[in-house]
C-alpha cells in the first residue's frame, strides 16, 4: 500500500517504479494563445467594453445613510532648546512652536452620488513638532470627505449641517492645537525657561451622515405605474424599466430642460406599495428622499382596476410617514393612456379626482406636454420665487 506521507506529494509527481520518482504529466498543458504575446495580434484586440451595471447592483453601491467616526489631527509638539553658536554665551531659548493638526471637512461634490464610499472612520493629519532655531512645525493638511449634495449631518438626533448645494462644506472635527516651544515662555522674570507643551488631540466625534436626494419634484406611485419610463421620456435620466415589480432600487434624478432655459429636477424613487410603512415592500425608507422636493407627482396605473385607490394609498402611506407630506403641492399623473382599458378608466377617475388629473402615455409621449407645463407651473409657483431672493 501506498504509504500517506506518499500522497502529499503535487499531481505531477508519481512513484514510476520500485524506489525511483519519475516526473510524468498528469494532464496536457493547455495551448500557449499566440494573441497573448504576439504584440501585431494584442494591436487588434478590442479595447475592454466598461460593463454596464445592473440595476441590483447599482443598488449594492447605493448607501443613503452612514455612521462616520472623525478625528481631527493632534498638534504637534513644541521644543524645548537653546541658541548655541560658538562664542557665544546664554543663546537664549530657541524652541519653536508644533504645528496645529489638520481639521477633517465634509464637502459636497455633485460628482458623488451614494455615500457609499464614505469610510467609517478618517483621521486628521497631525501637525510636526517644532524645531531649533526657533522653527514651528508644519501644520497637518485638511482631510476632505467628499459626500453627497443633499446630505444631512447629524450628530445624535441633532441636525448640525446641511450640505444641500454643490461646494458646501462642514468642519466635522477640528484638529489640535499645536504645542509651545520655550521660547514662548521667555519673560522679563524668566531669561531661560525650559518649558515646553505638547500639542493638544483633535477633536473626535461621531457622526450620522444621511443623503436626501435634492430635487424639485418628486415621484410616487405603486410598483409599474411607470414612473421611470415617465422619467425616461422626460429627461436626460435612464432608469431601469421593466415589467415586473420593484424594478427601480435607488433613487434616479433627472433634469428636465423647460423651453424658458428653466431646469426642472425629477426625482424617481422606488415603488411605494400599502403598508409600506409596516416595511412592506421596499418599505418607506426611500420616502426621505422625495421630503426635500417642493412639489410631487403621484403617478398612477390608469389600467388597474380602481385607479383612484392608489392615490388614497400613497397619499395615506405619505401620512404615515411623515404628518403634512401628502399636503404638498401635487399633481396626479394617470399613465397609460395608450391602453383601452385605461383611456375607459380616465372620467370616473376624473369625477372622483377633479380634472386637475394629468392623462397621458409615457410610452407613446401622448400629452407629455400638459406635464412639462404643469410642471413649469408649480416651478413658477414654489421653487422660483425663493431663487428671486
Ligand atoms: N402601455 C404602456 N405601458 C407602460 C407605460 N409606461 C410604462 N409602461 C410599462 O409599465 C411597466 C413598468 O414600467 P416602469 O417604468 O418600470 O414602472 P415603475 O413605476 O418605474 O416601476 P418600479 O420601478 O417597479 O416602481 C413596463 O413594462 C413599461 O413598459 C405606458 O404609458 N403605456
Ligand atoms: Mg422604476
Amino acid at each position: 500500500m501506498m504509504p500517506s506521507r506518499l500522497l502529499s506529494v503535487g499531481p505531477r509527481m508519481v512513484l514510476g517504479g520500485v524506489g525511483r520518482w519519475t516526473r510524468v504529466r498528469l494532464w496536457p498543458t493547455p495551448p500557449r494563445l499566440l494573441s497573448a504575446s504576439c504584440a501585431d495580434c494584442a494591436k487588434h484586440q478590442e479595447p475592454p467594453r466598461k460593463k454596464l451595471l445592473s440595476e441590483k447592483k447599482l443598488k449594492r453601491h447605493f448607501v443613503d445613510h452612514r455612521r462616520v467616526l472623525v478625528r481631527g489631527g493632534r498638534g504637534g509638539d513644541g521644543v524645548s532648546c537653546f541658541h548655541s553658536e560658538p562664542r557665544k554665551e546664554f543663546g537664549g531659548p530657541d524652541g519653536g512652536d508644533g504645528g496645529n493638526g489638520g481639521h477633517v471637512v465634509l464637502r459636497a461634490d455633485q460628482q458623488v452620488k451614494s455615500l457609499s464610499s464614505v469610510l467609517s472612520r478618517y483621521q486628521g493629519s497631525h501637525g510636526e513638532a517644532g524645531g531649533r532655531k526657533n522653527c514651528s512645525g508644519r501644520s497637518g493638511a485638511l482631510l476632505y470627505i467628499r459626500v453627497p449634495v443633499g446630505t444631512l449631518v447629524k450628530e445624535g438626533r441633532e441636525v448640525v449641517a446641511d450640505l444641500w448645494c454643490p461646494g458646501k462644506e462642514y468642519i466635522a472635527a477640528l484638529g489640535g492645537a499645536g504645542g509651545k516651544g520655550n521660547r514662548f515662555f521667555l519673560a522679563n522674570d524668566n531669561r531661560a525657561p525650559v518649558t515646553c507643551t505638547p500639542g493638544q488631540p483633535g477633536q473626535e466625534r461621531v457622526l450620522f451622515l444621511e443623503l436626501k436626494t435634492v430635487a424639485h419634484a418628486g415621484m410616487v406611485g405603486f410598483p409599474n405605474a411607470g414612473k421611470s419610463s415617465l422619467l425616461r421620456a422626460i429627461s436626460n435620466a435612464r432608469p431601469a424599466v421593466a415589467s415586473y415589480p420593484f424594478t427601480t432600487l435607488k433613487p434616479h434624478v433627472g433634469i428636465v430642460h423647460c423651453e424658458d432655459h428653466q431646469q426642472i429636477a425629477v426625482a424617481d424613487i422606488p415603488g411605494i406599495i400599502r403598508g409600506a410603512h409596516q416595511n412592506r415592500g421596499l418599505g418607506s425608507t426611500f420616502l426621505r428622499h422625495i421630503e426635500r422636493c417642493r412639489f410631487l407627482l403621484f403617478v398612477v396605473d390608469l389600467s388597474e382596476p380602481e385607479p383612484w385607490t392608489q392615490v388614497e394609498d400613497l397619499k395615506s402611506e405619505l401620512e404615515k410617514y411623515e404628518a403634512g407630506l401628502s399636503e404638498r403641492p401635487h399633481v396626479v399623473v394617470a399613465n397609460k393612456i395608450d391602453l383601452p382599458q385605461a383611456r375607459a378608466a380616465l372620467p370616473q377617475l376624473r369625477a372622483r379626482l377633479g380634472q386637475s388629473v394629468v392623462a397621458l402615455s409615457a410610452t407613446t409621449r401622448e400629452n407629455l406636454e400638459e406635464l412639462l407645463l404643469r410642471l413649469q407651473e408649480l416651478h413658477g409657483q414654489h421653487v422660483a420665487p425663493e431663487l428671486r431672493w
